[in-house]
């Protein structure tokens, strides 16, 4: 793991924003298309917004989320709104979006459309994570449902998750797709999730799903 501090979280928005943009040039230089898979919560928005102004070759760049929450576009908790407001805006716009929601009821009836569209995008090229204060990442919530599953090495892309902590079902990419990634950063915020990050280095993934990645990320902090 390699650790990138930022003095505050402007300088990590506009550092991170810069190495995501030098990644996905060089990815682009060396294949037709290459695909970017980026987080949704609370933490991505202002690193996405400076990212959306990059002068790059967006019509080649196939956008997806890590992970969704089971509401409909345009709710307050839709990952994929905050992506489609901060990120696909600006020059970012012409860059090919892949969907992880759609109108379907539950995550199970929804995720063969999502899956069929995902499978091309494979292995991805650029993967963002988040993390969460109990080690989630993605949807790969400690105590889930369907963790174990998710967590196996013959895992399919994506599956629904369901835990006590959450208010909605999730759909998530599984851990096989996400530790195929040619290339991975985390984003983290604050002492508290230091500290998380510090426990996780050293936890069995089952308890701190984001353990399972970061032995080759650039994880990027900021206070
Ligand atoms: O629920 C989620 O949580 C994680 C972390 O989010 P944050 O608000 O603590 O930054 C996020 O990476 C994931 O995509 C999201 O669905």
């Amino acid at each position: 793991m390699n650790l990138i501090e930022y003095s505050d979280r402007e300088m990590l928005a506009m550092g991170l924003a810069d190495r995501l943009a030098t990644v996905l040039k060089l990815a682009l230089d060396g294949h037709d298309r290459v695909s970017f898979c980026v987080p949704g919560g609370t933490s991505p928005g202002e690193t996405f917004s400076n990212l959306s102004g990059v002068d790059l070759d967006w019509d080649r760049v196939h956008v997806f989320l890590n992970d969704e929450r089971w509401v409909p576009e345009g709710h307050e908790r839709s990952n994929t709104t905050l992506l489609k407001d901060t990120l696909l805006t600006d020059r970012a716009r012409r860059a090919i979006y892949v969907p992880m929601a759609n109108d379907a009821e539950t995550p199970e009836a929804g995720i063969p459309a999502l899956e069929a569209g995902l499978k091309e995008q494979l292995p991805i090229s650029v993967l963002l994570l988040g993390m969460g204060t109990d080690g989630h990442t993605a949807s790969l919530f400690p105590g889930g449902d369907n963790l174990a599953e998710a967590m196996a090495e013959d895992a399919p892309i994506l599956l629904p998750m369901r835990t006590e902590s959450q208010l909605e079902p999730r759909i998530t990419l599984t851990r096989r797709v996400l530790a195929d990634a040619m290339e991975t950063h985390v984003l983290i915020m604050g002492e508290e999730k230091r500290e998380v990050l510090e426990r996780a280095r050293r936890a069995d993934p089952m308890d701190m799903p984001i353990a399972a990645f970061l032995r080759d990320a650039d994880v990027h902090w900021a206070p």
